[in-house]
């Protein structure tokens, strides 16, 4: 094989011998004589060919025969024929056949090792000589002595090149994607930067920094993770210093939904579990399942509002209100009827008391600004338009605040509880769509025997809500818990939950207490990656207990951060004797919550 290919090498170069010197001539006479000497070489070196042809095949005619009948016999031969012919030639027959024979040997010994045989001919042994064919030109014929074998080889080979082009194609995407994360939590981190200075609402919260160290009790600025430098992207799952990289992402419908209750920590709860690499998070509450706008839409409209997330992780997404949301647990169910349910639930007074001093701040913000400007047209607001707007407010003072809608839209909020149950019905009533009056109740002071009927202007229920004390709101005069106001009915936990357990086995859903997470993060962490069937991986590296807020933060590679400010409230004062009264008056409901789950919380009865 490599004396046939030495012989190729100098065929070649005797090639381009003959055409250096057909151009040398050239150059020295008219175009008409080079002309005439390149016709003539051409003619001399055609006729040298056919007699070298004439030679050859004379000398080795058998040759040929067994070409066409055996090539790969025959390439034995015309290697050591070409090889060894003009000493051959010259010596002792006998000698020249064992040499014949030992050269036969070794290249069968090749040709079983190797599954494809290269033979190295002239083009004139594949066809008859015409008078263009030149010694020089030469065919590879590629035979293949071991066709499975072959077959195999060029199979891996294939799929060699296919996974190499599959991992440069995930590779694009991938930085592709991450480029188009960075930009997202760029434009997010801006946003509520704006939002923070417009308003310390927390419809959907996300995180005060205390890593910028300036950050005072009362005002935490907003924080919504930083935006990475280049070197340093912070999203701890997507972008992980030290973590494997897979290459492909998409957006997945949940795995996992934390499910509720509103006020019991379901922020921290989803933030805590961020921390593990096999997390994503859904950003703010979808509300897809509970909200029949959103539902209607579709699941491809929810998978498209999930993160995306990489093979191996669990999307988690939470709306509190989806725990007190009748028609919620048998849609969740068609989307997956595996699905993991998280539930996180806290002493049920204290609840109520959070609960409350939300919707007091809610409506504290809405009232102020409303007092200040005009009422709002019919076409900015549902809300109807009387009020007591007055019209000293400057120009200026307008300009920094939120318009109108957004303000009345944030009322609308307070009063709506998530488009959840309300009112008058009980712990299961579910608000209609646009029962403004029932939403009025609410605001001021539930359903029961001090009901009022008076139909009232936004501003004034506002007003209301922002006025009563809780204690004026859960206990009517009379001593008896207006168990229709709503953060009471939420606290009922018992009520809410038998309908998810009609529709999921108990083993689905896992209770958290929101309390302890409160108090040790680490053990409800450790029970919820069990739960998910995650490995172990956040701990108490993860936490530091910040004293200015009373809880404890989180802890990133690139920073600490806190809940923002709207996590962590400080509540009311709350009279003893009503707080006593309501412990008692939920001491029967929560044995009945006990017993579904199946585990005492060992809430306090009085
Ligand atoms: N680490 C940490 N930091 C701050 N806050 C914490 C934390 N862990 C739990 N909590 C408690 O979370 C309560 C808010 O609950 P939610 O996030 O479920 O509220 S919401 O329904 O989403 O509005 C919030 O309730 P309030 O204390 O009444 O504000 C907190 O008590």
């Amino acid at each position: 094989m490599t004396a046939a290919k030495r012989r190729a090498g100098s065929s070649s170069s005797n090639s381009s011998g003959s055409s250096s010197s057909s151009s040398s001539s050239s150059s020295n006479g008219n175009e008409q004589q080079s002309l005439q000497q390149q016709q003539q070489h051409g003619q001399q070196q055609q006729q040298q060919h056919q007699q070298h042809q004439q030679q050859h095949q004379q000398a080795q005619p058998h040759e040929y025969q067994q070409l066409l009948q055996h090539p790969h016999h025959h390439h034995h031969q015309h290697y050591s024929t070409n090889g060894n012919s003009g000493n051959s030639n010259g010596s002792n027959p006998q000698q020249y056949h064992q040499r014949q024979q030992q050269h036969q040997a070794t290249l069968r010994d090749c040709s079983v090792k190797l599954p494809l045989d290269i033979l190295w001919l002239p083009k004139s042994a594949m066809r008859p000589a015409g008078p263009d064919a030149s010694p020089t030109d030469c065919i590879l014929v590629v035979g293949v002595s071991r066709p499975k074998l072959a077959v195999v080889f060029l199979t891996v080979m294939l799929i060699s090149l296919f996974l190499t082009f599959h991992v440069l194609y995930d590779s694009a995407v991938y930085n592709i994607q991450a480029a188009q994360a960075v930009h997202e939590r760029h434009r997010l981190s801006l946003a509520a930067s704006a939002s923070s200075l417009a308003s310390s609402s927390s419809s959907s919260s996300g995180f005060s920094s205390s890593s910028t160290g300036a950050a005072s009790p009362n005002h935490l600025p907003v924080f919504v993770k930083p935006i990475p430098s280049s070197n340093q992207l912070s999203h701890p799952m997507v972008f992980p210093s030290s973590r494997v990289h897979f290459p492909k992402t998409s957006r997945r419908l949940p795995q996992a939904l934390i499910i509720g209750v509103r006020k019991c920590g379901t922020r921290a709860l989803l933030e805590m579990l961020y921390l593990h690499p096999r997390i994503q998070k859904a950003g703010g509450e979808v509300h897809f399942f509970d909200r029949d706008e959103n539902y209607l839409k579709g699941l491809e409209w929810y998978r498209k509002k999930m993160p995306h997330s990489f093979r191996g992780q669990i999307t988690i997404e939470k709306s509190p209100s989806y725990f007190v949301s009748p028609e919620v647990p048998e849609r969740v169910r068609a989307m997956n009827a595996s699905i993991k349910l998280l539930l996180i639930v806290r002493e049920p007074v204290t609840r109520a008391i959070s609960d409350y001093t939300q919707l007091r701040s809610h409506a504290a913000t809405a009232i102020l600004p409303l007092a200040e400007k005009d009422p709002p047209t019919p076409r900015e607001s549902s809300g109807g338009g009387a009020g007591g707007a007055t019209a000293t407010a400057t120009a200026n003072a307008a300009a920094k605040m939120p318009s109108q809608s957004q303000l009345y839209a944030k009322l609308q909020s307070a009063r709506g509880y998530d488009n959840a149950l309300v009112g008058g019905s009980g712990a299961g009533a579910k608000e209609t769509k646009g029962s403004s009056s029932s939403a009025r109740r609410q605001l001021a002071g539930g359903g029961g025997a001090a009901m009022t009927t008076t139909t009232l202007s936004p501003m004034a229920s506002a007003a209301q809500m922002a006025a009563k004390s809780f204690e004026e709101l859960a206990i009517f005069p009379n001593g008896t818990v207006n168990e229709a106001y709503r953060p009471l009915s939420i606290s009922m936990y018992h009520v809410h939950l038998h309908r998810w357990l009609e529709v999921f086995p108990r083993e689905q859903l896992l209770v958290v207490n929101g309390d302890r997470l409160i108090e040790d993060p680490v053990s409800q962490l450790k029970r919820i990656e069990a739960f998910l069937g995650i490995e172990h991986r956040v701990n108490s590296e993860h936490f530091y207990f910040n004293e200015t807020k009373g809880f404890y933060c989180l802890r990133y590679d690139n920073g600490d951060r806190c809940l923002r400010e709207t996590k962590g409230r400080k509540h009311p004062h709350v009279d003893p004797v009503v707080v006593s009264r309501l412990r008692k008056f939920f001491a029967e409901y929560n044995q009945r919550f006990y017993e579904l789950v199946g585990e005492d919380l060992g809430w306090p009865e009085e």
